[in-house]
């Protein structure tokens, strides 16, 4: 018999207390508080949620999960655990693996390891082009034919920067209302580039990345999705010159969605300063001015998602000189609080946006919405997140589920805690800790069926 959890106070999306019951995998009550049913005789758990916030499952378009190739750094279940315990029941993993999931084996692989895992249901993304290369087009039809149901194509951590063959994947994907996840970053513009180019970068003597090395590839991809009626979503967008290419090309109509992460809404390229390449990552930390823009767009609706572009790395790729290092930074067990702490706490955002872009959104972008990112309602599968919004915690690396500790937020303290998730009604997350190892999950692929 499964269990049956009867969530005490919690509120929905924000919004007024309820009680909310949990039973064979989807939400089969919600009631004043104090009123809900408990049915008898089955295995029932109350769970104390007064002044709690209630979410649908948080959905990531970004991860990297690592495996196959670099399980020192992070595998299928170390880094599913992490998302767990961040709020997440879904995650997209990024092909950037080795071998690179450019075939219908490869992201197959990745989909079982995901459901073996069971801690949250792993979408894997295809690679655009073989083996990363730039060169030849994957088979994006096999992959999107696959048991995984690949529906988001991404060379992430390379950018797709021939214009025909990101044309061709464009014209490609629409065949199975795919998407191709652009990582925007012009490769000319940004050999041998550190971090981002302005006055830090000037002062401390790195090479700098230039802001239009990213927007140039942003606004030949809008015009070149335009141009075949596709469908284009933006990775980890971080300048302000950025998000006013993404508002203008939504306003002209262009069929474009677009990601920050986390670390871009709050941190700046002034951490460089400090040398420690644990602010190393790509696209590079900016500036002030482009915080406040990020924020901004993440506000009005022109940034769509928050995507964590989860990077783990081990030790010995980042605990070296700045130049040498690896980017990127981990960020599924932070976000929701980054979340908060820079849009909600300032007003910028409301819970129930929150449950939008950290989950409907991201789930319709993916095409996983008729299982994830749903409505917190009666009849609707109970992947749930459930947060003390007043709790504070000073972020310990080591004390992560991820095996990196490579978070740029160390001792830093932040705002609300993840106090239990739930995939299709079982606890993976209770009392903040990731619930013993689930065994097997019953997800399914991504896509539309
Ligand atoms: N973000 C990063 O700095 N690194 C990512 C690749 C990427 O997202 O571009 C990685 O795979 O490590
Ligand atoms: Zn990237
Ligand atoms: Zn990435």
């Amino acid at each position: 018999m499964t269990t049956t959890y009867v969530l005490r106070g919690p509120r929905p999306l924000g919004g007024e207390p309820a009680d909310v019951v949990l039973a064979d995998g989807v939400i089969t009550q919600i009631a004043a508080p104090g009123t809900a049913d408990v049915p008898d005789g089955s295995d029932v758990v109350e769970v104390a949620a007064d002044g709690y916030v209630l979410l649908p499952g948080l959905v990531d378009l970004h991860t990297h999960l690592r495996e196959p190739g670099r399980e020192d750094a992070e595998t299928v279940a170390s880094g599913t655990r992490a998302a767990a315990a961040g709020g997440f029941t879904a995650v997209h993993a990024m092909a950037n693996t080795s071998p690179v999931a450019d075939t219908a084996g490869v992201v197959e692989q990745v989909w079982r390891l995901g459901q073996e895992a069971g801690w949250v249901d792993v979408h894997p993304v295809g690679a655009v082009t073989v083996g990363l290369g730039g060169e030849r087009l994957a088979e994006l039809g096999a992959m999107a034919d696959s048991a995984a149901h690949v529906r988001v194509f991404s060379d992430d951590g390379k950018c797709v920067h021939d214009p025909i063959l990101m044309r061709r994947a464009l014209e490609y994907v629409k065949a199975f209302d795919g998407v191709v996840a652009q990582h925007a970053q012009e490769p000319r513009l940004t050999e041998g580039a550190q971090m981002n180019e302005g006055v830090v970068s000037a002062e401390i003597g790195l090479a700098g990345w230039p802001a239009v090395a990213e927007e140039a590839i942003i606004a030949r991809d809008v015009l070149l999705a335009e141009h075949v009626g596709s469908r284009l979503h933006v990775c980890h967008l971080s300048t302000a010159g950025s998000v006013e290419i993404v508002r203008w090309a939504k306003g002209r109509g262009i069929d474009v969605t677009a990601e920050v992460t986390p670390h871009h809404l709050i941190l700046t390229d002034e951490l460089a300063r400090t040398y420690d390449p644990t602010f190393k990552v790509n696209p590079p930390l900016r500036t002030a001015a482009d915080v406040e823009a990020v924020r901004e767009g993440l506000a009005d609706g022109t940034i769509d998602i928050v995507a964590t572009d989860h990077a783990p790395h081990t030790r010995e790729d980042k605990d070296c000189e700045w130049g040498a290092a690896a980017f990127g930074m981990t960020g599924l067990e932070t976000a929701l609080s980054v979340v908060q702490s820079t849009m909600v706490d300032t007003g910028r955002l409301t819970w129930s946006d929150v449950a939008r872009v950290l989950s409907a959104n991201p789930a319709r972008i993916g095409r996983i919405d008729g299982t994830q990112g749903r409505p917190v309602a009666v009849g609707e599968p109970a992947n749930l997140t459930l947060v003390d919004p007043a709790a504070t915690r000073t972020v310990d690396g080591r004390a992560q589920a991820t095996a990196s500790g490579n978070t740029p937020f160390a001792g830093r303290e932040l705002p609300g805690r993840v106090v239990a998730t739930f995939l299709r009604g079982r606890a993976t997350v209770l009392d903040g800790a990731p619930v013993q190892a689930p065994t097997g999950s019953t997800a399914v692929g991504g896509g539309v069926r």
